[in-house]
């Protein structure tokens, strides 16, 4: 039995050594193109929970054990809980919604959610998926027909750009022509949340603006420098950096306050009925939110008490509105790598009887499109690493025994109350250990019928293992809207795939980086800012 103090006591583990003086393996870790290999390189070398040196002589253990990691995600909202400097960027950025509380008032607020994300509920909403793809369809059919039908055009997948900002459109090589651009996945995103969880018209893609969205345009487009970035590391051990007057810090100012003019415009509308969408739910989440603050006894006409309703659309808002987009652009990424791929996909879809896909063949078609967000959300989990705090104390036990520093073997960890965690999703997601020689390709065939059959000798455990996929989290916190985002990317990839071809600037290896905002997002390296362009063409 081994006890592990946080902190500068926690020597019994292995792990890295502080490779840098004040920041231990921080940079590293936000820095690196690809930090699931660095997890893998770590847990290569010191087994699946060791210990990495953080901010100021403070320690991390890093749990990537699978019998541990579970055990660490189900007990979340009691004995895990997120980390106090967590807490303080989404008390700044969002609110003190359902992504902030905890414990018993966490539970009652997801009770709350539920309704509005029941199979019932998405099945209503499957028309208004269709309808803001096909309204994102039209706009690059006029692209298209406007200027040369059988061209390529040139779309930008997720910067922030006015509609009045011009696009190349790829006639021939080397010759560019003067169009118009609209941030293409962003408003697919606003348009879709907005009706569907809200109840509410935004239009954007009718080309209708709104503050918010010039908010998040601006906060996703601001390279930050490199004090940014170290701020950015710093809020989560030192909740007192984001009271420090940095750029960053006035954008998450502008981002919040636009969200919350934006969001009592919609109570208005809806106290006035305008504006509203009561097809999709019996009562919209506004109303189920106002519902529970009554039930509480607060009082909505206070300050206060519409500041908590607020926070709690905001949070919806705001953590719904990014992760789909990014991942939509993720999956465009991989079958523009692999047009072999996407043409399989596109002949799937196209096979699948109907112009759309109703709800009864949505969950029973098309399994090569399920295999290839499956995949995308694999390999590129919007949120790579779950950060925990031991809210008391508690034990681990191993699956897998580990050597700790003085050469021991050891199945079970006492963990302090106090004690950091981080939990690697992205590695978990991608480990050649639990996935084989092939983890970090991207192959959907892994998760088709064939490819589990082949290995000869399931149901077993390292075949349930690697079919978790960890982007969501899990336990009482996995994400509200998951079953919400995987019909919406389903409907939106059948139907762009029906009609367009997707091909990367420079070809299938054009060179690709990340932008660092929040979460990370994919670019095209070399360009400014998170510019991520598609080549766009009609299907023959
Ligand atoms: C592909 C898209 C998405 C990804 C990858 C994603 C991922 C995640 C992750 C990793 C968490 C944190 C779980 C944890 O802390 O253990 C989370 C929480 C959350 N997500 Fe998502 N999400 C996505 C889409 C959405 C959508 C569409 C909505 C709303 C409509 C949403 C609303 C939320 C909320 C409210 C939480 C907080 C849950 C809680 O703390 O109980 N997400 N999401």
């Amino acid at each position: 039995r081994w006890v592990i103090m946080p902190g500068f006591h926690s020597i019994l583990l292995r792990g890295p050594p502080r490779d840098d003086f004040l920041f231990g393996v921080m940079r590293l870790m936000r820095l690196s193109t690809h930090p699931n290999v660095l997890f893998e390189n770590w847990a290569n070398r010191y087994g699946s929970t060791y210990r990495i040196p953080l901010l100021l002589g403070s320690h991390a253990i890093v749990v990537s054990d699978m019998k541990a990691v579970t055990h660490i995600f189900s007990k979340d909202t009691y004995t895990y809980v997120r980390s106090p400097g967590f807490r303080a960027v989404i008390d700044q950025v969002i609110g003190r919604g359902l992504l902030w509380v905890e414990g018993d008032i966490h539970r009652r607020q997801r009770r709350t959610m539920n309704p509005a994300f029941s199979p019932t509920v998405i099945k209503r909403m499957t028309p208004a998926f269709y309808d803001a793809t096909y309204k994102l369809k039209n706009v690059w059919d006029k692209m298209l027909d406007s200027n040369a039908p059988n061209a390529a055009v040139e779309v930008e997948m997720h910067e922030w750009h006015d509609n009045e900002a011009s696009v190349r459109l790829a006639l021939f090589p080397g010759i560019t022509v003067k169009g118009k651009l609209i941030h293409h996945s962003y408003v697919l995103r606003l348009d879709t949340i907005g009706t569907t969880v809200f109840g509410y018209h935004f239009n954007s893609l009718e080309g209708k603006k709104s503050a918010v969205e010039e908010s998040l345009r601006i906060y996703n487009t601001t390279i930050p420098t490199t004090l940014g970035k170290l701020a950015l590391s710093l809020y989560m051990f030192l909740p007192w950096v984001g009271k420090l007057p940095t750029k960053r810090k006035q954008l998450n100012t502008n981002l919040s306050e636009s969200a919350r003019e934006m969001l009592e415009s919609i109570m208005v509308n809806q106290n006035q009925d305008q504006a509203r969408d009561s097809q999709i739910l019996d009562e919209s989440i506004v109303e189920l939110f106002v519902k529970e603050a009554e039930d509480d006894g607060v009082d909505l006409q206070s300050p206060e008490g519409k500041e908590e309703v607020l926070a709690k659309m905001k949070n919806l808002l705001i953590a719904g509105s990014d992760a789909p987009g990014i991942i939509l652009v993720w999956a465009l990424i991989e079958l523009a790598r692999h047009p072999e791929i996407q043409k399989r996909v596109r002949e799937e879809v196209m096979a699948t009887p109907g112009a759309e896909l109703e709800w009864r063949i949505l969950q029973s078609s098309c399994p090569f499109l399920d295999s290839v967000l499956s995949e995308t959300l694999r390999l590129h989990p919007t949120v790579g690493e779950t950060h925990r705090m031991a809210n008391e104390d508690d034990v681990l036990h191993l699956k897998e025994p580990i050597l700790d520093s003085s050469g021991q073997l050891v199945d079970c960890i006492h963990i302090p109350k106090g004690t950091s965690i981080i939990i690697p999703n992205h590695y978990l997601n991608s480990s050649t250990s639990i996935w084989g020689p092939d983890g970090l390709n991207f192959n959907p065939e892994r998760w088709m019928g064939t490819y589990l059959s082949r290995s000869g000798d399931e149901p077993n455990d390292a075949i349930s293992e690697r079919r978790r996929l960890w982007t969501f989290g899990d336990g009482p916190r996995i994400c509200v809207g998951k079953a919400f985002v995987m019909v919406q990317l389903k409907i939106v990839l059948a139907v762009l795939l029906r009609h367009f071809v997707f091909e990367l600037p420079q070809g299938p290896n054009t060179p690709l980086d990340f932008h660092l905002s929040l979460v990370r997002r994919p670019k095209v390296k070399g360009m400014k800012g998170a510019a991520m362009p598609f080549l766009i063409s009609r299907v023959d």
